[in-house]
């Protein structure tokens, strides 16, 4: 079960949490066990959604990495001792030829890591009586050196605390030289060398295969394919890790490029090159190269080469630091809790502070508003389809194809898909969590989870015009939308992928389609599909080609054709929730008010009269009806109505007062345990 990594003492290929380096005396051993238990751990499966934990394109890639680990060692003379069994059975076997006095692990923060980690610990005296040491790693500073900063970090790293705060108190730490501890262990001692490996008759073990770690053989062909055609070749281990820095840095300088997967003002993220960013993340995740290591050659390049792209890619490296900081002092175990690890007042296990202040803190801090406003629902039909790529929505579809068959895709497709399960779909957050955690080739426990579902979403769940003057930042609802996401993932469809290469190289139907229309499939109708051919306009009698929508001469619109299959797009699967309007204001066809709504068929309905269309689509079946007086003034109305709370059932009573909206009390939902 366990990675290997660059070691932050030594600055070799030593320890990790799992890696775990034997001493006696002189002589080191390193072993790499996978415990029984740790294989639930591993691949077992996921609380909520009952996915299988770690996926066959990460397991591939962690063999690799284990199976590098192996030959670097051997090519110093050393041996990596390798178990599936339990712990109790891998430490006795080892103890039979060696004395055990200590073993060094790094510290883990999340609850199934602790626990694992104090089975370990319970083991080892049972079995040797030798001591687990855990050491600090995975961060760029040292927990010791978050004292610099002249004040205890329990004082100043709150649930609360945001990234652009954390980095400024963090500014007054250094960050330690590689190897910096295990210097001062040896006190100047230069001439300590690895003892050579016991020679024992043991049996050292090999690496698994997926077959043995149970992948079907589908799964296995999945993984193979998912390699041949990458644009990236992502090969595990820490040579490759070391090998892509070097030319990353030093032979393409392509540091100078770097955009960052975190400026969100960079446009053009589809096209984006290798060189915008670093593409190192599965290697400092599993460990395979230290984040210390990468910050002293960012410093030694950017002496030579001043450029923007060493902060920025110094800047992503303080996320890592930032998530994992919080989560060991202020978020714990909550980062699983359905209303996030924010949640408070009267949701077991949050934060005793006052309810109203919880609220101002989302509408305020950072432009949400609070998740015990939102309908969590667990949904598996709805779930599937945005798993497998299917909402209906291209972008979104693209980039979940993506994600499933390579592991990865850029971090604004990610934000752009997380934010969809939980505002349009209603979807309980912690199954599209589970669902990165099963595919992502860079998972981290504390990144995926706490950082972007967390800190970006739960967040940001969008304020609605009306909470605030101008509403939340960046995720404010606007007014004619009848659902959260769609409006956004088209504009942000058509800012970085304007051509529709993307879409298109994922989903093979939309080929064929024009730009625009490959986004939005389901405006495409039989006639568009048919590009041969002509079109009379009834109002001039101009013959248009077909494939112009709009008469050439008077800009009539092309007439509907009259075909069944065109009721739904014939290219493309419906979409799941309705598309957004086209225009944003006219005269109702229904109700005759001049109000902002959409077209649909050719006429234009507002925003009241659009809501009776909602109930006769699968989706919209229970939901009820918004009533005129729900309208405007508080704007509530601007989120379909499985979003409120539902007062009946509920303690909980939203009221407006001094221009802020106020929840008071507990929804009352079942949590289910995070
Ligand atoms: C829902 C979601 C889940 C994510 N889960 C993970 C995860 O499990 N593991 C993971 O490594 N990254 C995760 N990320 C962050 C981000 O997607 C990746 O780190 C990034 O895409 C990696 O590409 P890169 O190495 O080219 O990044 P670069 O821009 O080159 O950044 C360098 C490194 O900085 C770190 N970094 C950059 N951005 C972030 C960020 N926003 N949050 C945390 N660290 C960051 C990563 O370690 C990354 O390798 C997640 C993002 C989202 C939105």
């Amino acid at each position: 079960m366990w990675s290997g990594t660059r070691c932050q003492i030594c600055g070799c290929m030593t320890m990790n949490p799992w890696l775990v380096p034997i001493w006696r005396l002189a002589c080191q051993l390193y072993i790499y066990m996978w415990w029984r238990s740790s294989m639930k751990f591993w691949f077992g499966r996921t609380r909520v959604g009952g996915f299988r934990k770690t996926g066959a394109v990460r397991c591939r890639f962690w063999m690799e990495s284990v199976e590098d680990l192996k030959n670097s060692l051997e090519a110093r003379g050393q041996r990596l001792f390798l178990r599936c069994g339990t712990s109790a059975e891998a430490f006795g076997e080892l103890a039979a030829c060696c004395e055990i006095s200590k073993v060094f692990t790094f510290a883990e923060v999340c609850s199934e890591e602790l626990a694992l980690e104090a089975e370990v610990e319970r083991t080892l005296q049972q079995v040797t009586g030798a001591q687990l040491v855990r050491c600090w790693g995975y961060t760029l500073h040292h927990i010791d050196d978050l004292q610099d900063c002249g004040k205890p970090p329990e004082r100043w790293i709150t649930p609360y605390l945001t990234f652009g705060n954390f980095k400024r108190e963090i500014a007054a730490c250094k960050v330690r030289a590689v190897g910096s501890e295990w210097q001062k262990l040896l006190k100047g001692d230069t001439t300590f060398v690895l003892q050579e490996p016991p020679k024992t008759d043991l049996d050292w073990g090999h690496v698994p295969s997926l077959r043995e770690l149970g992948f079907s053989p589908d799964e296995i062909l999945d993984a193979d394919q998912c390699r041949e055609k990458s644009a990236i070749p992502w090969q595990g281990g820490e040579s490759i890790a070391l090998a892509r820095m070097q030319q990353y840095l030093w032979e393409r300088s392509a540091l100078k490029q770097y955009v960052g997967t975190t400026d969100w003002t960079a446009s053009g993220k589809c096209g984006a090159s290798n060189d915008q960013t670093s593409k190192l993340s599965p290697y400092l995740a599993f460990g395979c190269v230290s984040p210390r290591l990468l910050y002293w050659e960012i410093s030694r390049f950017e002496k030579g080469n001043r450029c923007k792209g060493a902060k920025g890619l110094i800047n992503s490296l303080l996320w890592r630091d930032f998530y994992r900081f919080i989560v060991f002092f202020a978020w714990g175990d909550r980062l699983y809790h359905l209303y996030g690890p924010m949640s408070c007042g009267s949701v077991p296990g949050g934060h005793k502070l006052p309810t109203k202040w919880c609220c101002k803190h989302y509408n305020n801090l950072f432009g949400g508003s609070d998740p015990r406003l939102w309908t969590w629902e667990k949904d598996f039909s709805k779930f599937r389809r945005w798993a497998e790529g299917c909402t209906g929505y291209p972008f979104v579809d693209a980039a979940m194809t993506e994600l499933k068959a390579y592991g990865t895709t850029c971090l604004e497709f990610i934000i752009y898909l997380l934010g969809y399960p939980p505002r349009d779909l209603q979807l309980d957050w912690r199954l599209a969590a589970e669902w990165f955690e099963s595919r992502l080739l860079d998972y981290d426990c504390v990144l995926n989870w706490g950082s972007n579902w967390a800190y970006f979403i739960l967040t940001q769940l969008p304020a609605r015009e009306d909470d605030r003057p101008g509403g939340g930042p960046r995720y404010t609802l606007p007014r004619y939308s009848p659902y959260l996401m769609a409006t956004q993932v088209l504009l942000w469809g058509k800012e970085h992928d304007p051509d529709g290469r993307y879409v298109k190289k994922w989903i093979s139907s939309l080929q064929a389609l024009p730009a625009e229309l490959c986004r939005e499939p389901w405006r495409v109708d039989c006639m568009d599909i048919s590009q041969d051919g002509f079109w009379s306009c009834s109002a001039c009698t101009l013959e248009n080609p077909l494939k112009h929508r709009s008469c050439d001469a008077c800009r009539a619109p092309r007439p509907k054709m009259d075909c069944k299959s065109c009721e739904t797009s014939p290219v493309y699967t419906e979409p799941m929730v309705p598309p957004p309007p086209e225009d944003l204001e006219g005269l109702c066809e229904n109700c005759g008010r001049r109000a902002a709504g959409c077209s649909s068929e050719g006429a234009f309905y507002c925003e009241l009269c659009w809501w009776e269309w909602l109930p006769e689509s699968e989706l919209m079946i229970h939901a009820p009806k918004i009533s005129p007086s729900m309208d405007a003034d508080s704007g509530w109305s601007l989120v379909p109505s499985l979003a409120l709370p539902k007062q009946s059932q509920s303690q909980v009573k939203v009221q407006r007062k001094g221009g802020r909206w106020q929840v008071k009390g507990d929804r009352g939902d079942k949590l289910a345990g995070g």
